[in-house]
């Protein structure tokens, strides 16, 4: 069984006496120990998909669809039964470690209070298992940790701690929303190679939400790619960058920029970004695709989910047979 099966997912806020969409139908599934990248432009989504699994989407949303967590449908359950399920078969990391943490207590209370909170028992037994924990995410300097408040760790060091907290009730599934994003360059690699370590020990499936699809293809199984509140590919690392199907995948990947060849200008993929209230019968990205067609409406962009229940661009066999691609500047429309 899937640890998580989103399927058909909408999403809307109100607005103006009507719903405003952020989600249009997203479909997914995550098997136990698999890690999911969910990749795409700011606003397309994502965290969005994130918090109709945890259910804290905002006040007045209008959800349909189903989500399934270990065969629950967590858009039914009741008051317990969802704090139960957060407590067990979730765990989620955010951007901002600081915002995880209470800045009135130490580390060991934080720790503590969730271990106790979650596992029932005293506190002498937690206390060791928030040691333990801490020395698994590299603190070396246990006692000091255990004994700081927020405001005098690092964000590397906060951030370990928070995933500290994470694991510590074995959950199935771990929401990652961009977790070293606010982290510098070479402590984002060490939390990143720290979170890794710890999902494959604990055998936990992960979704993990970033701008960096270098990042996503080192440490994920297969990356999602949304765009305009829905997912349009699909795809392992390896086949994403071999054959990437949808116009956007390639054009995203073809906007990289080079560390071994120096460019004039770095290639921008053109227009602008629509949200997913904007799109009308047209696919969602045609207003920026070299290669659109008058066919090109929406509801035929590609899907290849795990689910099989697909359809793909049917720009995609083209795309894959032209020998030369336009580049971003003969692309504008
Ligand atoms: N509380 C809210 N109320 C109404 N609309 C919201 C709210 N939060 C986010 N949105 C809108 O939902 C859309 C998707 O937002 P989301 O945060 O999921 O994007 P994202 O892909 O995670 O972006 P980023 O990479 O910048 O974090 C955006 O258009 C955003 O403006």
């Amino acid at each position: 069984m899937n640890v998580l099966e989103l399927d058909d997912v909408r999403l809307g806020v109100p607005d103006r006496g009507g719903d405003r969409a952020i989600l249009r139908g997203v479909s997914l599934s995550v098997a136990p120990g698999e890690a999911i990248g969910l990749v795409g432009e700011s606003g397309s989504g994502k965290s969005m998909t994130l918090r109709t699994v945890l259910r804290t989407e905002p006040w007045g949303a209008r959800v349909t669809g189903r989500v399934m967590l270990e065969g629950e449908d967590v858009r039914r359950l009741g008051a317990a039964d969802l704090r139960r399920v957060r407590a067990d078969a979730l765990a989620m990391i955010s951007q901002d470690p600081r915002a995880a943490l209470n800045p009135l207590l130490r580390v060991s209370g934080f720790l503590v209070e969730g271990l106790c909170d979650a596992r029932g028992g005293s506190r002498q037994p937690a206390v060791r298992r928030a040691r333990d924990l801490l020395s698994q995410v590299g603190i070396a300097d246990v006692d000091r940790c255990m004994d700081s408040y927020p405001h005098e760790l690092s964000g590397g060091m906060l951030q370990r701690v928070v995933i500290a907290a994470a694991v510590a009730s074995s959950p199935r599934l771990l929401l990652a929303d961009e977790p070293t994003t606010a982290l510098d360059v070479s402590t984002q690699s060490e939390v990143m190679a720290i979170l890794d370590d710890q999902r494959r020990e604990h055998g936990m499936a992960m979704v993990f939400v970033t701008h960096d699809l270098e990042l996503a293809s080192a440490v994920c199984d297969r990356i999602a790619v949304l765009y305009a509140g829905e997912i349009v590919e699909i795809a392992t690392p390896e086949q994403l960058h071999s054959s990437p199907r949808h116009p956007y995948t390639r054009l995203l990947l073809d906007s990289r920029p080079s560390l071994t060849t120096k460019a004039p200008m770095l290639p921008v993929i053109p227009g602008r970004p629509i949200a997913a209230y904007e799109v009308e019968d047209r696919c969602a990205f045609s207003g920026r695709c070299p290669w659109a067609a008058p066919q090109c409406v929406d509801g035929e962009v590609p899907l290849l989910h795990a689910a099989g229940r697909a359809v793909r661009c049917h720009r995609s066999d083209e795309l894959a047979g032209e020998l030369a691609h336009p580049t971003a500047t003969e692309a504008t429309p």
